[in-house]
């Protein structure tokens, strides 16, 4: 591969994954479900802070659902590792939850730790239903079990950053997804 196709974010080196492309394309399919899923309705769509701030941009115009937009943040990671606890640092809007069809969407499910803490809070909240999409999933990296409805691709138990996914703060903005590499 060349030198070129790689990044470094702080001191750590990351390889192309997912392209722009195949982003795109799944991003649409996506859409399309949500679109089938939630026909008869106008949805709360949820997303989660910062990370999925770019696939929700997506996803939401591809499901060309009405509804309003909402949007909770959590914190959990310091570098490439969970730290267990799970900040709720900005809460949902009980309006935007209450007898409502959640579409609760969120970049990556990896531990699952974020998910068992944030699901719990949201269903007190007395939805009518909840819809949970991730764009990635870890199933190899899952410490608890999460109940979810869409997943964008399903990937290796790697550090990831693009396409809203970060590195300690940067990375965000790429336009593709990669993932760190093994020995540099
Ligand atoms: O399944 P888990 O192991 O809990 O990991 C998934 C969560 O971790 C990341 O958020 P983070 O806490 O890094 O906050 P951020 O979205 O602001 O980067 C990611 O955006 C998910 O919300
Ligand atoms: O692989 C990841 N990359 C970026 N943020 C994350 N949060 C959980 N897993 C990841
Ligand atoms: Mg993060």
């Amino acid at each position: 591969m060349p030198a070129t196709d790689r990044v470094k974010l702080h001191e750590l080196y990351f390889q192309p994954l997912l392209s722009q492309e195949a982003i795109h394309q799944r991003v649409v399919e996506l859409g399309k479900e949500l679109h089938d899923r939630l026909d008869s309705g106008d949805p709360s769509f949820i997303i989660m802070l910062k990370g999925a701030f770019v696939f929700a941009a997506d996803l939401v115009r591809a499901s060309r659902l009405s509804g309003e937009i909402g949007f909770v943040r959590t914190s959990s990671y310091s570098g490439t590792e969970t730290e267990g606890e799970v900040r709720l640092l900005i809460p949902p809007e009980e309006d935007l939850i209450r007898n409502k069809d959640v579409v609760l969407i969120e970049d990556i499910i990896d531990s699952g730790l974020t998910m068992r803490s944030f699901l719990p809070k949201l269903r007190k909240m007395s939805p009518r239903s909840i819809t949970l999409v991730t764009l990635l999933h870890k199933p190899q990296a899952q410490r608890v079990d999460v109940a979810i409805d869409l997943i964008g691709f399903t990937i290796a138990p790697k550090f990831v950053v693009g396409y809203g996914l970060d590195y300690d703060g940067l990375g965000r903005q790429l336009p593709a997804i990669y993932q760190l590499e093994e020995a540099y």
